[in-house]
């Protein structure tokens, strides 16, 4: 379990970036989704201690992460949005480097873990090839091996399906599904359908601040019934959700009491929509 207190973060130039959240989240899967800009990234970084908040408090399996970093750091593994430049040394190599800077010093564990981890990746048949001349997937999937180094509790994850391939979104998926049984994986991205497809615990964020957080079917409940489809927008005072195309043909999502015109039918609310209708004004939404 992680509890996050009044955590507030503010930027040397006066952004302030996070705004008193609180949040407890349970192991497995959990989705910070959030639109760009929302501060998924400075929350990330605030929670594996690489960037100071101005108050608040963090715990994490016992632990008070702002004033034991360093017991945190032993639980933690940690995937940045951006993940560097590369030093031209093998798979291997690198990860042996790692393993020694998360204090895994026995020859024999480094070896074990490692070739666990490429094997667990799909890295095996690479591992004496230059990170540098990986692909995207490949770089991500690494990315993943390094920061599982030492068997971490705590997995922080920012973005990483970004620019990835299909295929390679689907590997890295059906990873993220396979080590996150006893772990707690925090992964952020504003990919709904990463989510929808990963996450049953999700936090929206907008703005700094923690707009919704639960369990997936729960923060679905209150929009059930309420969601229309429709290929018109009708001129009325049902709220529109979202508008997007589907080869080229518009679509467009409603919430609404009652049938919002002839063409609208009704839909299952999804993900989706829930995040949609927090990014949206929701005080127009209850004031009709
Ligand atoms: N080093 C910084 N100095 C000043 N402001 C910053 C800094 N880093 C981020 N910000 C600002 O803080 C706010 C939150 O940024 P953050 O990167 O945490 O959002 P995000 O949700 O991760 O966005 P994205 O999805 O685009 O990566 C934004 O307004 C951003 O411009």
């Amino acid at each position: 379990m992680l509890t996050i207190r009044q955590l507030s973060v503010t930027y040397a130039d006066g952004t302030q970036a996070l705004r008193d959240i609180n949040l407890q989240l349970p192991t497995g899967m959990v989705g910070l989704l959030g639109p760009n800009g929302a501060g998924k990234s400075t929350l990330m970084r605030a929670l594996a201690c690489l960037q100071p908040p101005d108050s608040g408090q963090i715990e994490f399996a016992g632990i008070n992460v702002l004033h034991q970093p360093q017991a945190l750091r032993q639980q933690l593994g940690y995937l940045p949005q951006h993940f560097g430049v590369y030093p031209h040394m093998s798979c291997y190599a690198l990860l042996l480097h790692m393993a020694v800077l998360k204090g895994i010093r026995d020859k024999t564990e480094q070896k074990q873990q490692i070739d666990a981890l490429l094997q667990l990746t799909n890295l095996s048949a690479v591992a004496n090839k230059s990170v540098a001349t990986f692909s995207g997937g490949m770089r991500q999937r690494f990315g993943i091996a390094q920061a599982l180094l030492g068997n971490p509790k705590l997995l922080i994850l920012d973005e990483p399906t970004a620019g990835l391939d299909p295929a390679e979104r689907e590997r890295l998926h059906a990873l993220l599904v396979q080590i996150s049984r006893d772990k707690l994986i925090l992964l952020s991205t504003h990919i709904v359908e990463d989510i929808e497809n990963l996450c049953p615990f999700v936090a929206l964020i907008n703005q700094g601040q923690i707009v919704q957080s639960g369990a997936v079917p729960g923060l679905l409940a209150p929009l059930q019934g309420l969601v229309w489809q429709s290929p018109l927008r009708p001129d009325n005072s049902s709220t529109l959700l979202s508008a997007s195309y589907r080869f080229g043909v518009p679509t467009y999502r409603l919430l609404s009491q009652l049938q919002p015109c002839a063409a609208a039918v009704p839909v299952t609310a999804t993900l989706q929509d829930r995040y949609f209708f927090e990014l949206s004004d929701k005080a127009a939404y209850v004031a009709a």
